[in-house]
């Protein structure tokens, strides 16, 4: 778990080309949600490609607490012999979900409709993050639960031994709430219905499916209406996870704000609910392209390219593409500030509860590298510097985030001088392979 070990401050140099192959680890979203699903499920789960990041032993070290059993093979493949909706057993322990608010959201959720207690914790970022937006619609359900001041971590929930089911319609955009209320509703006997006015990633909708629950997703006046029946018998799956657009965003972006590069992400997965960034990139002139398009698992997936793109334009990203690519505005910034003229980002309040508050974060660490950026409650604006004028030189608190020292590494790799941050040991929560591959592609990024 990340924030209990010593720091890892790290530094990012300008590079000459970035080139090859990425092979980014699975994506963490889908990665949690089948770890969970196969813990609810009666028979063996198997699955590759599952992120082995902090953030996702963590999830697997409490599905085994619950009493699951959760096992990796050695040629990487994972199984999960579930216990069955409703059998989940109390555990004995407190369960530390580390840095991850997927984590102890999905997994409050999935345990809050069963008749046992559990203590929940995390790191000191995840014990500031709120948690009264799952704890709310667990209520309705029957479920009570004790925290800190603010709902906050540690927290005991104590699940509803007599669940009902519940309508609920999420007052933020957060498929982190939409999941807790969708796992919830496994156990209990009827429907469960949860309205979200903004799409967010339907994960958690897909593979309840594929796990053959009842599920109906409808478009409607009020919003995506998703229906649910409780108490089904989950069938075990075998499950491929795709590569994680949220960690390919990376070594794209390095690429396109890296002189003469060229860089190809394979297999990535591009559900549209995910797919925000990219589009994003070539509104402002990016050169990149999908190749080899194609549907694995149920999910739609892509090789990217990615080249040095020196006349990238900075513009007003859409709010209603907010949730699509909510976690990487960070290191969009970052190509922000390399393109000519202002990118607007407006709509995105939610980046103020992540592991971080993202906007803070991001401006304070791109002031202390020569680049101006205006603040709001809920929007930001980067004033871009043009190609390769980012000047940089500072150090960057990463403030316990993945995200915030991953995009970092990433401005160094194209400013004029390098770019440091105080803390990378986070990073191994969702990308723990981000030095080794990025130095494989010609980044110059050292644990100073
Ligand atoms: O459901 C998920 O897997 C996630 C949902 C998002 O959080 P919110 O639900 O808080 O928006 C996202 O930021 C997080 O990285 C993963
Ligand atoms: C917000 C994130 O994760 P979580 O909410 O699961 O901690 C993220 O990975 O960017």
């Amino acid at each position: 778990m990340s924030g209990h070990g010593t720091p890892i401050p790290m530094t990012s140099y300008p590079c000459g080309p970035l080139s090859g192959v990425a092979e980014v680890p699975g994506d963490k979203s889908i990665s949690h949600r089948a770890l969970i699903l196969g813990a609810m499920a009666v028979g063996e789960t198997r699955i590759t490609g599952l992120l082995e990041g902090e953030d996702v032993l963590d999830t697997a070290k409490a599905m085994r607490a619950f009493g699951a059993e959760v096992t990796r093979h050695a040629d990487g493949s994972w199984s999960v012999h579930g216990v069955g909706v409703g059998g989940f057993a109390e555990p004995d322990q407190v369960i530390d979900c580390g840095n991850s608010g997927t984590g102890v959201r999905l997994i409050m959720g999935a345990m809050a409709t069963s008749p046992i207690a559990a203590t929940f914790t995390g790191d000191a970022s995840l014990n500031k993050r709120p948690m009264a937006r799952v704890t709310d619609p667990l209520a309705l359900f029957g479920a009570r639960s004790v925290g800190r001041k603010g709902g906050r971590l540690p927290m005991t929930i104590v699940g509803a031994a007599d669940p009902v089911p519940v309508r609920y319609v999420v007052p933020v955009p957060s498929a982190q709430v939409k999941s807790a209320v969708l796992l919830a509703g496994l156990n209990a006997p009827g429907q469960t219905v949860v309205i979200e006015k903004e799409a967010t990633r339907d994960h958690s909708e897909r593979m309840l499916a594929g796990f053959g629950a009842e599920v109906t997703v409808e478009d409607t006046d009020e919003g995506r209406v998703i229906t649910l029946t409780g108490r089904p018998e989950l069938q075990p799956q075998v499950i491929a996870v795709p590569r994680d657009p949220s960690s390919a965003a990376f070594p794209v972006c390095a690429a396109l704000i890296t002189p003469d590069s060229d860089v190809l992400v394979p297999g990535i997965g591009l559900n549209p609910t995910r797919a925000g960034l990219f589009t994003t990139l070539r509104e402002m002139g990016a050169d990149l392209t999908y190749e080899n398009e194609r549907t694995e698992g149920g999910e739609p997936v892509a090789d990217l390219r990615a080249r040095y793109s020196p006349d990238m334009k900075g513009i007003t990203v859409p709010p209603e593409r907010a949730a699509s690519m909510i976690d990487e505005y960070p290191v969009l910034s970052v190509v922000a500030a390399n393109a000519q003229g202002v990118t607007m980002m407006g709509g995105v309040k939610e980046l103020r509860v992540k592991e971080s508050d993202r906007i803070d974060a991001m401006a304070r660490g791109l002031r202390a590298n020569g680049v101006t950026v205006e603040e709001g409650a809920d929007w930001w604006a980067v004033h871009g510097l043009g190609i390769g004028k980012v000047p940089g030189g500072g150090t960057c608190e990463s403030f316990l985030d993945h995200r915030i020292a991953m995009s970092f590494m990433v401005m160094g790799m194209g400013a004029v001088a390098p770019v440091s941050v105080d803390d990378g040991s986070p990073i191994a929560t969702s990308f723990p392979i981000f030095e080794p591959l990025m130095g494989g592609l010609g980044a110059k990024v050292e644990r100073t």
